[in-house]
């Protein structure tokens, strides 16, 4: 048996960011997590009414909070960047999450609402996804950690017609992981949660998709042959249809189709030897469009029109599903206008605020 058991995938290798952040870490100062510091953080912008953590990733911690502004009160997340060298060193990543992240409004994808500035922390307000991750879902269904193929459709539909979207944008995720797929609500309630891909922190975005992707990216047991092969010229387009089909792999059965712990599990990967378990009923359709998409040819690979067009992708697909992207694509990406602001903000972030600093905020 080669496939692994559901366990959290490993931090996502970026092959210079990755190294940065090893020999970086220490003396930038990972962000300590420390409640009371970034409430601190908070006060200092006195809208924002912090109500707890909600998590620390490798790049910043993110905190729940409230924008009493709002009308209504709204929640919303903040993941905290602290200001100084590790804004500094982490720069491109910083770059891409906010330019990349803002320029897409969709409802599968955690919309950001605001960039700000505080003395200590550079600030990233966004939608609020209190259902959690689709990591943490899956696991909730025990004892086998396995959805029902017809909430595995579900969630993979969004994902689809999402990532169709960020792409006909011109922008590739390059780390969809169960993690990085948030859910709008925990669904214990018998609603089907509405699923907000997050995280473009290692996003390619247009002017880098007209070339093919030179840097090896992802999260191992996510990551298309092809990168893993030859790592220096992709299409990242591709690279992350390959992940989708690792993500329905891992909701059906479980599971993961490779098995990070084995030594040879990069020439399973490169040669796409996984096996589909015998013990889980999947529909023969399912399995049809799982196995063509989880092919080791990018060029053999199903395309997003081709998945879009799969009688399994259809079938129970809600009304309009399909046209909506060409209705989302039509709003203008309104960026350009905030580009300057946020590479003003980013500048500055890269060293350390005073306490009397004015915070520093662009609206998106
Ligand atoms: N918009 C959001 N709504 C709700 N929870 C969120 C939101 N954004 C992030 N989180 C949660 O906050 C935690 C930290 O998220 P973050 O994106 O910083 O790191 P990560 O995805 O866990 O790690 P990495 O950046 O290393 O991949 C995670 O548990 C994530 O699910």
């Amino acid at each position: 048996m080669s496939e692994a058991p559901m366990r959290q995938a490993a931090a996502p290798v970026y092959a210079q960011v990755h190294v940065m952040a090893q020999n970086a870490q220490p003396k930038a100062g990972k962000p300590s997590g420390n409640v009371q510091q970034l409430a601190d953080a908070l006060n200092n912008l006195g809208r924002y009414k912090q109500m707890g953590v909600l998590g620390q990733g490798t790049f910043g911690v993110v905190i729940r909070a409230v924008d009493p502004e709002a009308n209504p009160p709204q929640e919303v997340a903040i993941k905290l960047l602290p200001r100084g060298d590790f804004v500094k060193n982490f720069k491109t990543y910083v770059q891409r999450e906010i330019l990349h992240q803002s320029s897409l409004k969709h409802p599968f994808i955690v919309c950001l609402k605001e960039v700000f500035l505080t003395p200590t922390h550079l600030a990233i307000a966004m939608e609020y996804a209190q259902g959690g991750d689709l990591f943490k879902y899956v696991l909730r269904h025990a004892p086998n950690c396995r959805l029902p193929e017809t909430q595995a459709r579900w969630i993979f539909q969004q994902l689809a017609i999402g990532l169709d979207y960020c792409h006909r944008r011109g922008v590739a995720n390059r780390d969809l992981k169960l993690e990085n797929l948030l859910l709008d609500r925990d669904g214990s309630d018998g609603t089907r949660p509405l699923l907000k891909i997050c995280d473009f922190g290692y996003s390619q975005g247009k002017h880098e998709l007209n070339s093919s992707a030179k840097t090896g990216v992802g999260t191992p047991i996510y990551m298309a042959p092809e990168i893993i092969y030859g790592g220096n010229r992709y299409d990242a387009k591709k690279a992350d249809i390959w992940s989708c089909g690792i993500i329905l792999y891992a909701m059906l059965y479980g599971r993961y189709p490779f098995n990070a712990k084995e030594r040879d599990y990069a020439r399973k990967i490169v040669t796409a030897a996984y096996v589909l378990p015998q013990d889980v009923e999947v529909s023969d359709l399912c399995k049809d469009l799982m196995t063509r998409v989880l092919v080791a040819d990018p060029d053999k690979r199903l395309s997003m029109e081709e998945i879009r067009a799969h009688p399994w992708f259809l079938h129970q697909l809600p009304e309009g599903a399909l046209e909506m992207n060409s209705w989302y694509m039509q709003k203008p990406p309104y960026l350009e206008q905030y580009m300057a602001r946020i590479d003003a903000i980013i500048e500055q972030a890269q060293v350390k605020g005073n306490p009397d600093d004015e915070v520093i905020s662009v609206c998106l």
